[in-house]
């Protein structure tokens, strides 16, 4: 069964996303990235609304790959008493040493790791350093949010690659990146575990405006209707 994940940025879209059915509430602010991090008082105002009705992750920030830098952001979120925090991986700095401290900074919530696939290749080398250091799963997203979507940044043969080397090394494997209505079947063909929406759920198809409930209703029904490979 693919799960349907819905990023929110207050409690009032929480809210909207848990009663319009999105299996996961993932909280993060589009105005400050693709992973941009909320406020710790807002996520914890946004659990509080959520109340156990869904699992909900938060991002961390969009942030250099320092290891410093990652643990703290990492223990932050967690302390928000989050069920799963996302930590993005872009090129450059060392993004092994980032996953190894961000699992000694996890306190009690999960890991998911997300690769920003614009910025950084999903090398079989990441995806192994997370099985390694415990984390859940692996999303991919995009990082530039610049009209281009995952589609267009891989094939569909990376993409089942992709899946396919996450589920072998015991990971969730989740889909994002401007994903529209058209991109659900023939991402979902594919089998991920998760598909993860912003900008398709929002007035104007844009990430940054308010969720628009026929929208979030629409994209879950077709989630729904393609649940993965016959
Ligand atoms: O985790 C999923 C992302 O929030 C997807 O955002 P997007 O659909 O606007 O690219």
């Amino acid at each position: 069964m693919i799960r349907m994940l819905a990023s929110v940025t207050d409690p009032e879209e929480a809210d909207l996303a848990v009663e319009a059915g999105a299996d996961l509430i993932d909280l993060k602010n589009p105005r400050e990235g693709a992973l941009g991090a909320l406020p710790a008082d807002l996520i914890r105002a946004c659990l509080a609304t959520v109340s156990g009705r869904r699992p909900v992750s938060a991002t961390i920030g969009d942030l250099p790959m320092d290891p410093d830098i990652t643990a703290m952001a990492v223990s932050r979120t967690a302390a928000t008493g989050v069920d799963i925090v996302k930590m993005g991986i872009v090129a450059g700095g060392d993004p092994a040493a980032c996953i190894e401290a961000a699992a000694l900074a996890r306190g009690a919530s999960a890991l998911v790791g997300v690769i920003l696939a614009d910025l950084t290749p999903p090398t079989p080398d990441l995806v192994h350093a997370m099985a390694d250091a415990g984390f859940i799963g692996v999303m991919l997203d995009t990082g530039l949010k610049d009209g281009r979507s995952l589609r267009d940044h891989l094939s569909t043969d990376a993409l089942a690659d992709f899946i396919g080397r996450a589920r072998d090394a015991g990971l969730s494997a989740g889909l994002a990146g401007s994903l529209r209505l058209a991109d659900i079947p023939p991402l979902a063909a594919l089998g991920p575990s998760i598909l993860g929406f912003r900008g398709a759920l929002c007035q104007g198809g844009a990430r940054r405006e308010v969720m628009d409930p026929d929208r979030i209703a629409e994209v879950i029904r077709s989630v729904r209707g393609h649940r993965g490979p016959t």
